[in-house]
Formats: C-alpha cells, sequence, structure tokens
C-alpha cells in the first residue's frame, strides 16, 4: 500500500528527517511513535508532497510518488487528517462532508453522508449547524468523516486524540477500530501506546528524523522499555 524507503526532507537549512523507512500492507494500521519533535508530522508532510523529499522513494501502490505534488497525492487515495484539525467554520458540518466528496477511485461501498452518520451521530444531530460552532471533539470527527468522504486507499491520522475528553477519545478509538475491520489501512500518530498496541498491526518508532525501531504490538510489549525511552511513556 505505502513504502517509505531513505527518505530526507528539511525546513529550509535545517535537516529534520535523516532516514525514515516503513511499509504499510493493505488493509494494515500502522503507527509512528516517537516524542515531540521527532519528525513524524514532517514524515506525513512529505509522504504528502507538502515538503518535498531531498531523497529516498515514496511509493503508493506500486507508484511512485515521491516528487507528486499534494493534490496528486490526495487524488491517487491518502486522505490525511491534519495536526491543526481544520474544518470550513463558516459551512455546515453537512456542508464540510459533501466539500470534499469523491470517489474517483471507485471504491466498492463508497462512504456517503449516511455511512459518516452511523459512524459519528453527533454529526447527523449537528448536520445543519456552522462547523465552526461545534466542540473540539465534534471537529475531530468531522475532519475524520470529511477525510472518509475520499474514499481514500490510506488514512493518515496525526495526533487525531490529542487534547481531547476521555468520552470523544473513545469514540474515535471505536472509529478506527471499525475501520480496521472494514480493511481500512491506516496509518496513526498517537501517544496512547496501550491502545495503539491493540489496534495496531505494526509500529515505528522515530528518533530525530530516523527510524530507529520496527515491530509488531508483541514486540513493543517486550521492549517497553525501548518504548519508555523513545516515546517517553
Ligand atoms: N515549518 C517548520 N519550519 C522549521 N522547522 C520546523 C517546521 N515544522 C517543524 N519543524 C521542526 O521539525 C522538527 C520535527 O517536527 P515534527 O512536527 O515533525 O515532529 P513530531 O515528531 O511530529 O512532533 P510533535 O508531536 O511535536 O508534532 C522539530 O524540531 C520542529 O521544530
Amino acid at each position: 500500500m505505502l513504502s517509505v524507503e531513505g527518505l530526507q526532507a528539511a525546513y529550509g537549512a535545517s535537516r529534520i528527517l535523516f532516514d525514515v523507512a516503513l511499509e504499510i500492507g493493505e488493509g494494515q494500521v500502522v503507527t509512528l511513535l516517537g516524542r515531540n519533535g521527532m519528525g513524524k508530522t514532517t514524515t506525513v508532510r512529505t509522504i504528502m508532497g507538502l515538503l518535498p523529499a531531498q531523497s529516498g522513494k515514496v511509493q503508493l501502490r506500486g507508484r511512485d510518488v515521491t516528487a507528486a505534488a499534494p493534490e496528486k497525492v490526495a487524488r491517487l487515495g491518502v486522505g490525511l487528517v491534519p495536526e491543526s484539525r481544520q474544518v470550513f467554520p463558516t459551512l455546515t458540518v453537512r456542508e464540510n462532508l459533501v466539500a470534499t466528496a469523491s470517489n474517483r477511485l471507485k471504491r466498492n461501498n463508497p462512504w456517503t453522508l449516511q455511512r459518516v452518520y452511523e459512524m459519528f451521530p453527533r454529526l447527523r444531530e449537528r448536520a445543519g449547524q456552522s462547523s465552526g460552532t461545534l466542540s473540539g471533539g465534534e471537529q475531530q470527527m468531522l475532519v475524520i468523516g470529511r477525510a472518509l468522504m475520499t474514499n481514500p486507499h490510506l488514512l493518515i491520522l496525526d495526533e487525531a486524540t490529542e487534547g481531547l475528553a476521555p468520552v470523544i477519545r473513545r469514540e474515535i478509538w471505536q472509529c478506527l477500530e471499525r475501520l480496521k475491520a472494514e480493511g481500512q489501512s491506516i496509518l496513526l500518530i498517537d501517544k496512547n501506546v496501550e491502545v495503539l498496541k491493540r489496534l495496531a498491526d505494526h509500529h515505528y518508532v522515530l528518533e530525530k528524523g530516523r527510524t530507529v525501531w520496527s515491530g509488531t504490538s508483541a514486540d513493543l510489549e517486550r521492549d517497553s522499555e525501548l518504548v519508555h525511552r523513545h516515546v517517553g511513556i
């Protein structure tokens, strides 16, 4: 589904990524772990084409997208839920969801408003409300719903549960469990390692712009000392 090798990237003169590698198989849930500032968001931005790769390779479903523009990466089926969590504030919930809807990839059982509302009943209740008036958690659900409406092959969530109330976090975790059960490939950046161990198939740890560890949830359990050292949890 996604393969990243030897990825290097910089903001101006400051090199942030030195050697990032990761693989996501079809239907897999994979995490990117690491303390603040280690390059997780930068990795996602580089995969999306929002920041140019200086070297290395990004392949999406066998296609080289290393130098592709963000619109193209999105069109080829990567849906990003960015850390910034931005909705179109003056549009209603429903308008936000239909604004980006597309099924260019002709996926089976495409996402519809109804399916998103089933996943997040709160969004149905607030369908006609301006999105700017939603709570932070509801806005996050809306951003996830909006990404799903593009019918992505790969969904990337950058700190989707950060700063949200426990009850909302649980709803988002449940949503991700359902997506996984439906075969959705997902790349997750999050700090809730206990939940991630249950949900994800494979994990990668970044330290100062390098992939320094990778393994399964069982490996992660066994190497808890390492996780503590690299992730600080
Ligand atoms: N636009 C930018 N210009 C210059 N440096 C940046 C920019 N964005 C991020 N950085 C720097 O790049 C490094 C990696 O940041 P990044 O956001 O990728 O880390 P992260 O692992 O996602 O951490 P966090 O959990 O804090 O988001 C940090 O040192 C950060 O200060």
